[in-house]
């Protein structure tokens, strides 16, 4: 067997996609000591290397450069302010799908607040009276509307205030991608966006209505899709469609791609940048000579890959034939391996050259499906000492819970090789605010 040191070294450094690497001996982000800021920060604690983030949203900007686009960042995927003011300053666009995430984009726009929030597009099945109100007043980009119902209920609220509304249908384009049954979205049997085939109709009920501007049309197949392929697919039938709709007369300036492009969690040779370039032929090929205003949404792309989740050893067990390293972050923190039984790597902050034995990696939370790794070969750990979880600045803390009663993580963001906190951890008192007895 090989030893950890070269398994480790050799696996942090053979990828480019991903900031976390040994150095004398450490694991480091951007040139910062992981073991020093659990030091600092306590654990668990999420860190995240704004360097990466910014690259990953040039890498669309530079490969999208020859035609007129916007990306509006999934706030879903990380919606720390940090972050989201990080990428408004790379002239990033935002993809929310709720009030709250709207409320986050203004606070993380400062002054620039009415130019960012003429780069947002507002998706999702189940937009409320109040939330449209409020994207109305800010003057958003488009409205990603989703069913008959929520076209008639934006008209509505649009008279109501006197404000028009630029729609887009997202539209469901009955486009198979390979992914986790649970965040495929672009197949007729999902809840998301309207039959394609019923489209022309709705434009033509969505011109009839003062309040509204029919202008794009979008699209969002699902996440974590590895091959470029389906996107394509989709992108087609939503031109072929803006086509029609053109020849029926609406005036249709914006074509929204969705996000979902995939990242790899694996221990693979990743190239972020190939992939994307990838990913901006297959979409260009798609738009064909259409003169048409581009939308992506990408969110895990961008953020992934820059963040871990680091955490400390609690305890080690064994249980029959089974050792089990009792880490202090949990499901709670980071859900993605209980909920899609999604890989993440896991690597201790020290760098070690001892054997690899097989372990479960868990959580103190008290489910079986509390786990972050089952039969995972790893260097022997022992309580005290300090691992990081990769890949988790995408649907890390963003879809994290209060779940035992635990607090959440604090965020740390390390920008020009100095660490800045952007989110302090929760304490039990704050978990108590909106309770009642
Ligand atoms: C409408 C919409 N846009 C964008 C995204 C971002 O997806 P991803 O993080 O996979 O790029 C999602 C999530 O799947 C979504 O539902
Ligand atoms: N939460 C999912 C992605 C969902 C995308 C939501 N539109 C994940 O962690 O992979």
């Amino acid at each position: 067997m090989q030893p950890a040191t070269s398994v480790f070294v050799g696996f942090l450094l053979s990828s480019s996609a991903r900031p976390f690497v040994y150095a004398g001996g450490e694991l480091v982000c951007d040139g910062v000591s992981l073991q020093k800021l659990a030091k600092k920060f306590g654990t668990p604690l999420y860190v995240y290397s704004a360097a990466q983030m910014v690259e990953r949203a040039g890498m669309f900007a530079r490969e999208f450069a020859d035609v007129q686009h916007t990306v509006c960042y999934a706030v879903k995927a990380n919606s720390a302010l940090g972050v989201l003011k990080l990428l408004a300053a790379q002239g990033c666009g935002f993809d929310i799908v709720s009030g709250g995430e709207l409320e986050r984009v203004i606070r993380a726009a400062g002054d620039k607040r009415a130019e960012v929030c003429g780069r947002v597009v507002f998706s999702g099945v189940g937009k409320q009276p109040a939330e449209i109100d409020l994207a109305l007043r800010e003057g958003i980009l488009l409205f990603n509307v989703e069913s008959e119902g929520e076209l008639e209920l934006v008209a509505e609220r649009a008279a109501k205030l006197k404000i028009k509304a630029r729609i887009a249908l997202r539209v469901n384009p009955d486009v198979f991608a390979e992914t986790h049954p649970y965040i495929s979205t672009g197949l007729r049997e999902h809840k998301f966006g309207i039959d394609i085939r019923l489209a022309r109709k709705v434009y033509k009920r969505a011109a009839q209505l003062k309040w509204l501007e029919p202008a794009g049309v979008s699209v969002h197949i699902g996440s974590q899709i590895r091959s470029v392929e389906p996107f394509a697919a989709a992108l087609s039938r939503v031109v072929a469609l803006i086509k029609q709709l053109r020849a029926d007369g609406h005036d249709i300036r914006y074509a929204d791609a969705g996000g979902g492009l995939g990242i790899d969690y694996g221990a693979g040779n990743f190239e972020p940048a190939k992939q994307v370039a990838k990913y901006a032929k297959a979409l260009k090929g798609a738009l064909g000579t259409m003169d048409l205003h581009l939308l992506l949404e990408p969110g895990r792309f961008i953020v992934a890959q820059a963040g871990a989740l680091v955490s400390q050893v609690l305890f080690v067990k064994k249980n029959g034939t089974k050792t089990f390293v009792i880490a202090d972050a949990a499901m709670n923190d980071l859900i993605r391996p209980a909920l899609y039984q999604a890989h993440h790597e896991i690597v201790p902050l020290k760098q070690t050259s001892r054997k690899l034995r097989k372990v479960d990696v868990v959580g103190p939370v008290c489910e079986s499906g509390d786990f972050f790794a089952r039969d995972r070969e790893m260097a022997p750990l022992k309580r005290g000492d300090g691992i990081a979880l990769l890949d988790a600045g995408a649907y890390g803390l963003s879809l994290s819970s209060n779940y035992n009663t635990r607090v959440r993580p604090a965020e740390v963001l390390i920008e020009r090789g100095k660490a800045r906190l952007i989110r302090r951890r929760e304490t039990v008192e704050d978990l108590f605010g909106p309770e009642m007895i």
